[in-house]
């Protein structure tokens, strides 16, 4: 809890170095005036207000989660790429209007200092309400009896206020659209002190836009992940979602405005590719399985092959899903990888992120294994005989 900060101050502070060191020391250690301002919780307050409000406009669609454990299920308003939208438009105006966005990087330190409050202030509500929550309320992992473990993995599995699903929002709103805002304020910025934006930092922002918009657009697929199914809502999430989204994600596109990086044509090209590759194993292995989830006759997936299991579902075993057993996340990590290709190869730093993520997958992956194999039994062992490699082919 106090190292997940920490790193992430870390990031922040060397993005804007000279030697930009990964493992190297900070160049100072911010003082209590560099990061504490009202204006950035003002500020800070007002959008996660505003995301609150479009969380609460009326939805396309009402969602809804799997089954709980006393055998209901919560509904979801499915309105996340309309909020994406609404704050392209509002942003939009602003800058139009004479909005300083550029002036947003001068206060990255501080926001992320109030994101990091509000996330531990959060987590303890969350705590707190969590004991007064009914028995079958509660998530299969954070009731410990141990307080520090169950405050940092969460107790309640869907902490609501009303209609208001805390967890839900959290993961897609005000991260995920704050980190595109940041990129787009870096971009802003970039323009400002050198007359124009880098094609490094064109590319970064255009891969990562999509990779959000990709996210929002299929906002109902994030109800059957394991956060949303399996996860408490703790100090993990709460500064994962608020904090670490926003303000380490955007490291890349940090670290171009302070170490502007040549970027050939052809090798932006080749870039371009990679995401591309990226994007269409991430797109194609999530939609193969939430069609095949929804529909498993849908013709689109009717031809493949399947394992039967004793709980009555089925398992894919070709397609994407037949290549290795987590092919999405061999996507992800592959986009994860031409994002960092702009920052050039002179610095670690950029390629955090792609680190960071492969230790999270690979992590996420083996927790992943666990559930499928208590869930599925002998049958998750047969897909594992007929699909060995778990994320990259021939290798892991
Ligand atoms: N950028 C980031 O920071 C992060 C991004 N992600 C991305 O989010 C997306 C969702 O990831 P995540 O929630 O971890 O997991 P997945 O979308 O991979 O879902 C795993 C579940 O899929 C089902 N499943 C597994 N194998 C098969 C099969 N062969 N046939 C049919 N169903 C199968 C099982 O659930 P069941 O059988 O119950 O349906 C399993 O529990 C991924 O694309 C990932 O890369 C994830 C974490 C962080
Ligand atoms: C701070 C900790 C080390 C870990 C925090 C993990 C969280 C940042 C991630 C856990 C699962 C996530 C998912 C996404 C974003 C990151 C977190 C919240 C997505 C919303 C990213 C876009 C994808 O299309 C869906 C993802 C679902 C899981």
């Amino acid at each position: 809890m106090l190292l997940l900060p920490a790193t992430m101050f870390h990031l922040l502070l060397v993005a804007r170095s000279g030697p930009a060191r990964l493992l190297g020391l900070p160049p100072y250690l911010p003082g209590p005036e560099a990061l504490w301002s009202p204006w950035a919780l003002l500020l800070w307050l007002t959008w996660l207000g505003l995301q609150a409000a479009f969380y609460l406009l009326p939805a396309r669609k009402m969602a809804e989660g799997q089954e709980l454990k006393d055998k209901t299920r919560l509904r979801y308003p499915i309105n996340g790429f309309q909020a994406l939208v609404l704050t392209a438009l509002l942003v939009g105006l602003g800058v139009s209007a004479g909005l300083p966005l550029g002036m947003l990087t001068e206060m990255l330190l501080p926001l992320a200092f109030v994101a990091t409050l509000t996330a531990f202030i959060f987590s303890l509500l969350l705590y707190l309400k969590a004991l007064i929550a009914p028995a079958s309320a509660l998530a299969p992992g954070g009731n410990s009896g141990n307080p520090i473990y169950d405050f940092f993995l969460g107790r309640e599995l869907n902490p609501r206020i009303c209609s208001f699903d805390c967890k839900y929002f959290c993961e897609l709103r005000p991260g995920l659209i704050g980190w595109v805002l940041i990129n787009l304020a870096l971009l802003v910025q970039e323009a400002e002190l050198r007359g124009s934006p880098s094609l490094a930092m064109w590319l970064v922002n255009g891969f990562q836009l999509l990779y959000v918009g990709d996210a929002l657009w299929y906002e109902e697929a994030v109800l059957t992940t394991m956060d949303i199914t399996h996860d408490g809502f703790g100090f993990m999430l709460a500064f994962g979602d608020l904090a670490w989204v926003p303000f380490t994600y955007s490291l890349q596109a940090q670290f171009l405005l302070y170490h502007p990086q040549p970027l050939e044509l052809s090798m932006a090209s080749v870039i371009c590719l990679i995401n591309a590759v990226g994007y269409c194993i991430f797109r194609g292995a999530n939609s193969q399985k939430n069609t095949f989830r929804k529909n498993p006759s849908d013709p689109r997936v009717a031809g493949l092959e399947t394992i039967s299991t004793a709980t009555g579902r089925q398992l894919l075993v070709s397609g994407w899903w037949g290549m290795v057993r987590h092919p999405n996340y061999l996507g992800d990590l592959i986009m994860a990888l031409a994002w960092s290709l702009p920052c050039g190869v002179s610095h670690l730093l950029p390629y955090f992120y792609l680190l960071y993520f492969t230790a999270l997958l690979v992590h996420r992956e083996a927790r992943d294994e666990q559930q499928c194999l208590q869930k599925y039994g002998l049958a998750w062992r047969e897909y594992c005989r007929r699909v060995p490699y778990r994320i990259v082919p021939y290798i892991y």
